[in-house]
């Protein structure tokens, strides 16, 4: 698939946790309001995010009515939210928390609404405290992908990063 989304030089092979989520079981360590995975999110994803084998991960979502943009097909943000979530989901695999620097994605065909999406992702690797992922989306035939993306995840300090907004946090009712 075409993409103008350029590697750095540099990148350093990076492990998987010993108590990572072990393949096969669902990667579930965020919160239920979370606008990507929660159950309770007003408006979300639902995007269910599968640990694979070592820095791998699979996921699935379902094209829903309320995510058209053009007639008939998927909105380009959403797919692109998507995105982000899943590949924010896979560093868990390293347990480093991230957020995303930079995402880049490569829309190759329209994708309908009524369909489900099968997400496949893996860890490129690191520089530092930035890893380099890489994603394809797909409707069934992984050799038929859809889109792709790429994105830059900047590993953070997780009880600093959120402490001037943690009191605007929403919660379930
Ligand atoms: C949604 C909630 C997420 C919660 C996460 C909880 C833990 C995980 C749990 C469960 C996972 C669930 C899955 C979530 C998935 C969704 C993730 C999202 O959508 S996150 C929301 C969108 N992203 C932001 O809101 C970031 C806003 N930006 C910032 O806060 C800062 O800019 C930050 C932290 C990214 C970097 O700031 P600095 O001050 O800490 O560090 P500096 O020095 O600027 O950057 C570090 C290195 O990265 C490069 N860098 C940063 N941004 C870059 C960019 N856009 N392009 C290229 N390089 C970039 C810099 O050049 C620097 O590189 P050099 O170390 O000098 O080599």
């Amino acid at each position: 698939m075409k993409t103008s989304f350029v590697l750095p030089t540099g990148i350093e092979p990076l492990t998987r946790h010993p108590n990572a989520t072990r393949p096969g079981q669902k990667i579930d360590l965020h919160h239920s309001m979370c606008y990507g995975c929660g159950a309770d999110a007003e408006v979300g994803l639902r995007i269910a995010v599968t640990a694979g084998e070592g820095l791998t991960a699979t996921a699935t979502m379902q094209v829903e009515n309320w995510m058209q943009g053009g007639p008939g097909v998927i909105h380009g943000g959403v797919l692109s939210g998507a995105f982000d979530e899943v590949m924010g989901t896979v560093p868990l695999l390293l347990r480093r928390p991230v957020v995303t620097g930079h995402l880049a994605i490569d829309y190759a065909k329209p994708i309908p609404l009524g369909s489900t999406v099968h997400f496949g992702c893996e860890i490129i690797g690191g520089i530092g405290r930035k890893i380099y992922t890489r994603s394809y989306a797909h409707l069934g035939d992984p050799d038929a992908p859809v889109a792709g993306a790429h994105a830059l995840f900047i590993v953070i300090d997780l009880e600093q990063h959120f402490a001037d907004y943690r009191d605007k946090a929403v919660h379930p009712s």
